[in-house]
């Protein structure tokens, strides 16, 4: 009894440094239970011996790890939430160890590497009660930011820990998965944690806590084994009921290392000796039976949830400020862009485009948070590099306002200095407009480093005062831009390729975001060859796709969380990071945004915008404002092209036969199509020296036909208007060159409604016999070369090849704007077997038969069509 009482005395003293001392107390326990057990069964346990073994456990598991939390001194007062660190074994009491001359507390040790495991599972009620408890016990104990707690209740589908709700809400427990594959993913987050733990040698950041309810099978269970033979530095600590499972076949189950094992026997537990530290000398553990500690109290768990989980989430909680530099604009991107992007436990994470990582693949399901991350990235890479060290190019497939917030509007001019090109709702036309445009600026990069005889962007950057930014180009929902397998999505696949390949050499990188990886069909055969050049791989929430196949670990992230994996997503080179939500720090990115801008130099201009969504007019299009009378040929308006600067669409009318305007769909939008171009070439003529025919046919353009001829007169020029009869006549006049005093000046015969004039022109003429339609081609071949065009619309394409007498004669009106005219009807009638041309609203294609040029374009339509009527 003198040794008992001499390390007794040595772990009270040590308890004032509990840490450097707890091993010297817990030899004391060992040795005291050891004497207790030995003495026990030779009858030699005496009352003293079990007080001092109950006074040693109140010493060895300290305030919440221990009996209520109450302290011996005062037992009203209760000691503060969190105040252990975790960092080696802790004591945790489990229940109560009665022997005939009074009881003490059994303690176990968990973390530094030890870990529980109890025969029976969750579906025995004191199992589940202690379970209950040692999570609140832990959660209790632990210091803010130092435990992660995950759960698997297989044994009762999440009955288990529904007492321990408000945890569970106040984010301190994860919500318990239940099936057997959720099982399986939680175990990829532990290993992944144990990996990262132990590969950062220096220090466990953060304990994570495994509670099963029940064991699992098969192969989970070896994985869940060597778990707990990982060690102190893999920081995981489990605790697993219904271990061993029911035999199967007679096979033994894996063992657990560093565990001590609890075996239920009605009312009590028997418990195990501890992995190093024996309660007995032949194995048969604690030799007096234990009654395990019930159910935490209620209001004890509401406190806890109410005050540590604020405490924990200020702690741990990662605002939109931190990943901002101290000072703006300080970067040099000679040799790549890199910023902060979230946080590992307490690390801080930083990603980059540079040689490295030049491209960046990022994957997750709708809603997974992938528009946040990239704000997050965007955002911290405008803080910290100037407009001349970074510029960036956002495209956005889907319907949203990804990148919104980066462009001028209404209420906020602000804009981002960096951006060069955002694409809203974009086009899939739009998308290689855009990647065009980058391939120009690497073959100019090119050329200039040729020029300066250099090779490298960095000796370019040194050599000239221009400056050479680095390019982001992000582009989310990328898969739109490759669906199908038509002309567009195999020019885009081409350009991807190049761009991916040779654009790290030149400064431009490449960020590639889709909720999905499948399916792509343009991609067939070329996925290694582009996505082979994206060594980073971002995964959000449902966002595997991105990483190797046997890599899962982004199956159960939580939202605000990704999988980061610079190694093509090979799955031993993750790391899980939290990012913060821009979205809910709205005005502080707001803040930034008008910072960035101020900052920007005087002649910056905003980047140029298109919104998949928005109406055209003319009357905005700055080409028009700037059109003058006296040009060499008069350009005739149709739309805004949709390209990277949104030029105008127009068709020079000059002297060649055919240089004509169909604008042909049963789209209204055709007459607005209609009186653009012809407001258009009125413009570039003085009053007088023009005459505009205008002939409205069909009832639905007589507004608009009013409304052109009323806008030509204003402007001073002369108006006729005319039926079909009348129509019929002019063609025939225009048949040949005119002579006399209508001679010279140019002339438009502007017909709302072609197809209507069919029966006029199908009229021949009683002397000459020729009908209007011999007129009309003719007046098609030789009018431009007298100054005669017509701009007609016409509702449907077969009448317009047959006004023309047939496609072959296409040339003859070489200007088409189709809008919803079929893609199959139109390749047929151009002579194109694989034109690219759905017909949508509020969009039409361009073709000019003389200079080869198909465009997608914005119609113009008439201010005040909404958008709906539009098609
Ligand atoms: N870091 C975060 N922390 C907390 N919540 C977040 C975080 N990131 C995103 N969220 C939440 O997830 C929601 C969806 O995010 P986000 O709009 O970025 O998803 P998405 O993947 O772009 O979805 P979709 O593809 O459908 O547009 C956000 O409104 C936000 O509330």
């Amino acid at each position: 009894m003198g040794r008992l009482t001499a390390t007794f005395n040595r772990a009270v003293t040590a308890h004032r440094d509990a840490q450097t001392h707890l091993a010297a107390a817990r030899a004391a326990l060992t040795d005291t239970t050891e004497q207790a057990a030995a003495g026990h069964a030779a009858g030699r346990v005496t009352a003293d011996t079990v007080h001092r073994l109950r006074a040693i456990g109140e010493v060895l598991a300290t305030g919440w790890l221990g009996g209520d939390g109450r302290s011996n001194n005062d037992p009203t007062a209760e000691p503060p939430f969190g105040t252990e660190n975790l960092r080696g074994r802790i004591a945790v009491r489990l229940g109560t160890a009665t022997t005939a001359y009074g009881s003490f507390p059994a303690l176990v040790p968990l973390a530094g590497g030890a870990h529980l495991a109890i025969d029976a599972d969750a579906r025995d009620p004191q199992v589940a009660a202690l379970l209950r408890r040692l999570v609140v016990r832990l959660l209790a104990a632990a210091q803010p930011g130092r435990l992660r707690v995950l759960t698997a209740d297989t044994a009762a589908l999440g009955g288990t820990f529904v007492p321990l709700r408000p945890l569970i809400e106040a984010g301190l427990l994860a919500e318990p998965v239940t099936s057997e594959q959720d099982v399986a993913d939680l175990l990829d987050i532990v290993e992944e944690h144990a990996r990262v733990e132990q590969h950062d040698a220096r220090d466990v950041d953060e304990l994570l806590l495994l509670v099963l309810t029940s064991a699992p099978e098969g192969r989970d269970l070896t994985r869940l084994a060597a778990l707990t033979h990982a060690g102190a530095p893999a920081g995981v600590c489990v605790i697993v009921a219904g271990y061993p499972p029911p035999s199967s076949g007679g096979i033994a189950p894996p063992q657990l290392g560093s565990t001590t094992r609890v075996r239920m026997s009605g009312k009590y537990a028997q418990v195990g000796d501890p992995a190093g530290e024996t309660y007995s000398d032949d194995g048969s553990g604690l030799a007096a039976p234990v009654r395990l500690d019930g159910d935490p109290p209620a209001a004890l768990v509401d406190r806890l949830a109410a005050e540590l989980g604020d405490t924990v989430r200020r702690a741990t909680a990662l605002s939109f400020a931190d990943l901002l530099p101290e000072q703006r604009w300080t970067g040099s991107s000679a040799d790549g862009v890199r910023t902060m992007i979230g946080r590992d436990g307490r690390t801080s994470i930083e990603l980059a485009f540079d040689d490295v990582t030049p491209h960046w693949l990022v994957g997750g399901r709708t809603g997974a948070g992938k528009t946040v991350f990239l704000l997050d990235v965007l955002y911290g890479l405008a803080a910290r590099y100037s407009p001349d060290e970074l510029a960036l190019y956002l495209l956005d497939f889907k319907e949203g306002v990804s990148f919104a917030e980066f462009v001028p509007t209404g209420r906020d001019p602000s804009w981002i200095p960096h951006a060069r090109s955002v694409g809203i709702e974009s086009d899939r036309e739009y998308g290689v407009a855009v990647l065009r445009e980058l391939r120009r600026e690497m073959n100019r990069r090119a050329a200039a480093l040729k020029r300066h005889g250099v090779t490298k962007l960095a000796d370019l950057r040194r050599d000239t005062d221009t400056p050479t930014p680095r390019i982001v180009a992000v582009i989310d929902e990328f898969h739109v831009l490759l669906a199908g397998n038509d002309a567009v999505a195999r020019e885009a696949v081409t350009l991807l390729e190049e761009l991916a390949r040779k654009g790290r050499s030149y400064g431009i990188h490449l960020v590639l975001a889709s909720q999905s990886m499948s399916g792509i069909e343009a991609l067939y055969g070329k996925t290694d060859s582009i996505f082979g050049q994206f060594p980073l791989r971002v995964a959000l929430p449902g966002g595997s796709g991105v990483l190797d196949p046997l890599n899962d670990a982004a199956g159960s992230l939580p939202i605000g969380s990704a999988v980061i994996n610079p190694s093509a997503g090979q799955p031993r080179a993750n790391t899980v990071v939290r990012f913060p939500n821009a979205h809910a720090d709205a005005a502080q990115v707001a803040a930034l945004r008008h910072e960035l801008w101020q900052r920007r130099e005087a002649a910056a201009r905003p980047p140029a915008i298109f919104k998949g969504y928005e109406s055209t007019h003319v009357e905005d299009d700055p080409t028009y404002r700037g059109l003058l009378p006296g040009g060499r040929r008069p350009l005739s308006l149709v739309g805004r092209v949709v390209d990277v600067d949104l030029s105008s669409a127009y068709f020079p009318l000059d002297a060649t036969p055919g240089r004509h305007l169909a604008v042909v769909g049963t789209a209204p939008t055709g007459a607005d199509v209609l009186h653009a171009a012809t407001l258009s070439v009125a413009r570039q003529h003085e009053p007088g020296s023009a005459r505009f025919l205008l002939a409205p046919l069909v009832a639905t353009a007589d507004a608009v036909a009013d409304e052109t001829a009323s806008a030509l007169s204003a402007a001073g020029h002369e108006v006729t208007q005319l039926d079909a009869a009348a129509l019929r006549e002019r063609v025939g006049e225009y048949a040949a060159p005119p002579a006399g005093p209508s001679a010279g000046g140019r002339t438009y015969l502007v017909v709302f409604g072609m197809d209507a004039a069919g029966a006029a022109l199908g009229l021949s003429d009683p002397v000459t016999f020729r009908s209007g339609l011999d007129d009309l081609r003719a007046m098609l071949r030789q009018g431009p070369g007298y100054g005669v065009h017509l701009l007609g619309w016409w509702r449907g394409l077969r009448r317009l090849s047959d006004d023309i007498g047939g496609a072959h004669n296409r040339d003859d009106i070489a200007c088409l704007v189709a809008l919803n005219v079929p893609g199959s009807e139109l390749g047929m009638y151009l002579g194109v077997h694989d034109l690219a041309y759905t017909p949508r609203a509020n969009r039409a294609l361009l073709v000019d038969r003389h200079d080869q040029r198909t465009r997608l374009i914005v119609p113009y339509v008439r201010p005040g069509r909404e958008l709906d009527e539009v098609f």
